[in-house]
């Protein structure tokens, strides 16, 4: 391969298919949506992939109001461009937490790209500091994802919270018997393993279609539909960062593999450290180390980068050198247990 090639050519070149790497049915999809500084957040992810040495490609599922200069950017850092039509939730009756959550419902087209046999999807503010690529390799069937929080105030409209329940740590506050069994576990749709599938995709937007919206929109929807093939996976996987003054027992920070910028805030490229939480020293050190990617000019792209064996793509990782692989501790459901 020519080096420095651009990397839209060298996708082309690659199977002649636009923006497709052949051979890889794996890959991380994040999703962008509008003009503004998401894009930032995932040329970070990009480069974070590329530097936890992860053997798959990073899809990427833009709006169309995504601008073409966005979109070379990211193409630009190697990732995937993939054009989603958006996807609106029923006539919009209810007050999402936050305004911007109703776009969020576009998530659901990943479930179409069926040319992957197996996803992870990652929110755009979200970094992976440690190679995950074992995720992959979980039983299919299943819809892995990490338990959320319900203890910020984002969740003030909730019954879990007006009760100081959280699941997290369900001995601190017990579900009330008199009403009845306690709400399923319930995940943070900024990170998790799924396999698309057209009939799922199908079944998802036929549902979607009959369910009225709710606070937390597409997650608290991804929640209710997956609710029984869901299961847990270690908060190492997506680090909800309230976890770290909610549930400091629960965290072990240098054990963390993907931390999640969710919080009022947080998000690294506009961090002034002024809100709630925000001087903390362990979120200035998280913010500082995702600046340290996405300023490291050596995690850019350069096509001969690419290791291409036989049709398939793979940048080179640690999996692929035979290092050990993590075992990986499931949370065992209540009913599992
Ligand atoms: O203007 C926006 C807002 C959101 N997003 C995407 O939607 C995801 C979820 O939104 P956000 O991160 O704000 O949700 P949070 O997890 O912080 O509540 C982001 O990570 C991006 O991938 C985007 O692309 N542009
Ligand atoms: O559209 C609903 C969103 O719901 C979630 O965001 C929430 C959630 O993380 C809460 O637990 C946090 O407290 C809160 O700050 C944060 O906004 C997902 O991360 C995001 O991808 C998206 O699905």
């Amino acid at each position: 391969m020519a080096p420095g090639v651009p990397a839209a050519d060298v996708q082309m070149t690659l199977g002649g298919k636009p923006g497709g790497y052949l051979g890889s049915r794996r890959a991380y999809v994040t999703f962008l949506a509008g003009d503004g500084d998401y894009v930032k957040g995932v040329v970070g992810l990009a480069k974070g992939l590329r530097k936890a040495r992860s053997a798959y490609p990073l899809v990427v599922a833009v709006l169309p109001d995504v601008p073409v200069a966005h979109r070379q950017l990211l193409q630009g850092q190697g990732c995937i461009v993939r054009e989603i039509e958006p996807v609106y939730p029923p006539e919009n009756h209810t007050q999402f937490a936050m305004a911007h959550f109703v776009i969020n419902y576009s998530k659901l087209r990943i479930w179409n790209f069926e040319e992957y046999s197996k996803m992870i999807y990652l929110d755009a503010d979200i970094q992976v500091f440690d190679n995950i690529d074992h995720l992959f390799d979980m039983p299919d069937g299943y819809f892995y994802a990490v338990m959320d929080c319900f203890c910020e105030p984002i969740w003030s409209q909730t019954l879990q919270y007006s009760i100081g329940y959280c699941h997290q740590c369900p001995d601190r506050v017990h579900w009330p018997a008199e009403m009845g069994s306690p709400p399923p576990l319930y995940f943070n749709a900024g990170m998790f393993v799924f396999e698309p599938n057209p009939l799922t995709y199908e079944r998802l937007l036929d549902t979607l279609k009959i369910t009225q919206p709710t606070p937390f929109a597409e997650q608290d929807f991804l929640n209710m539909f997956f609710e029984k093939t869901y299961r847990p996976i270690p908060v190492v996987y997506n680090l909800v960062l309230a976890m770290l003054w909610r549930h400091p027992e629960k965290v072990e920070l240098d054990k963390v593999k993907v931390v999640h910028y969710c919080a009022a805030g947080s998000k690294p490229w506009r961090y002034t450290g002024k809100e709630v939480n925000m001087d903390r020293e362990d979120i200035k050190m998280l913010v500082a180390k995702w600046w340290d990617i996405y300023n490291d000019k050596s995690l850019d792209f350069k096509a001969e980068d690419m290791v291409i064996e036989g049709e398939a793509f793979a940048w080179p990782s640690p999996i692929m050198a035979g290092m050990a692989e993590p075992t990986i501790n499931y949370i065992p459901t209540p009913s599992a247990a």
